[in-house]
């Protein structure tokens, strides 16, 4: 049986192929999948889904391998092996609000899609918060006047700028990562060696 990779779809897909082709792997089958979910190629098979998705079907053992943004790691905490860091998908978390703006003394409204990391982050700081969750887009809840900030992922920080919003406070850094089911790292130890020691040594 071919080793299968579940692998996030959109922005995290473009880049891994581009790494993978760095790597000899052939990566034409997955260019030109058009909106197939299910591709193989001479080596592989790959599934493409959504990231917490993809934690989902490692999981379960359906795939062996996952390529997901460490934030989903952090958010939801699924039960998978977390291998390592992979050299793209590369962001941080950060609070951010509107330019000028005063936070209310007592509790603040924060939308997210990130509402685990959201709790975690102000109890830590032992500050209390209402959350709201959203599905994107977050960066409309402080103009629009549904929350006071939000928590989110910045990258290059154009989403912000182009919205009047400016971060208050960065406080994780994430990357794309390469994530295992627990025991096909163990019953297929000799499927999966090469491709992870080839995903890992790409990096040096
Ligand atoms: N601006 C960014 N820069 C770098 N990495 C990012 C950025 N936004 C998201 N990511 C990473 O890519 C992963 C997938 O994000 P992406 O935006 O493609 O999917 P999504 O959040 O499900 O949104 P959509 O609903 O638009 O598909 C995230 O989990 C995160 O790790
Ligand atoms: O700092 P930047 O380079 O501007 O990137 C940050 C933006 O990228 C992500 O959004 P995405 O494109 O995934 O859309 P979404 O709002 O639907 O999550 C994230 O949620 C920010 O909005």
């Amino acid at each position: 049986m071919k080793p299968v990779i579940a692998l996030t779809k959109g922005r995290l897909e473009k880049q891994f192929l581009s790494y993978f082709s760095s790597l000899q792997y052939d990566t034409e089958p997955l260019i030109k999948k058009g909106r197939k979910l299910r591709i193989e190629t001479d080596q592989f098979a790959f599934i493409f889904a959504k990231g917490p998705d993809v934690t989902t079907y490692v999981q379960y053992g359906i795939a062996d391998l996952g390529v997901v943004g460490g934030d989903i790691l952090a958010e939801f905490e699924p039960d998978v092996y977390d291998l390592f860091p992979l050299p793209f998908g590369k962001c941080r978390m950060a609070v951010a609000t509107e330019q000028g703006k005063i936070w209310p003394k007592h509790k603040k409204t924060i939308a997210s899609k990130y509402t685990s990391i959201t709790k975690d982050f102000f109890k830590n700081k032992g500050e209390s918060v209402e959350i709201i969750k959203l599905e994107g887009s977050v960066e409309l809840a402080p103009i629009l006047g549904l929350a006071d900030g939000i928590v989110d992922i910045v990258e290059t920080g154009t989403t912000l700028k182009e919205n009047g919003l400016v971060v208050s406070e960065e406080f994780l850094k994430f990357s794309a990562r390469l994530i295992a089911n627990r025991s096909a790292l163990k019953i297929k130890r000799n499927e999966l060696a090469a491709v992870i020691k080839r995903l890992q040594e790409g990096q040096i």
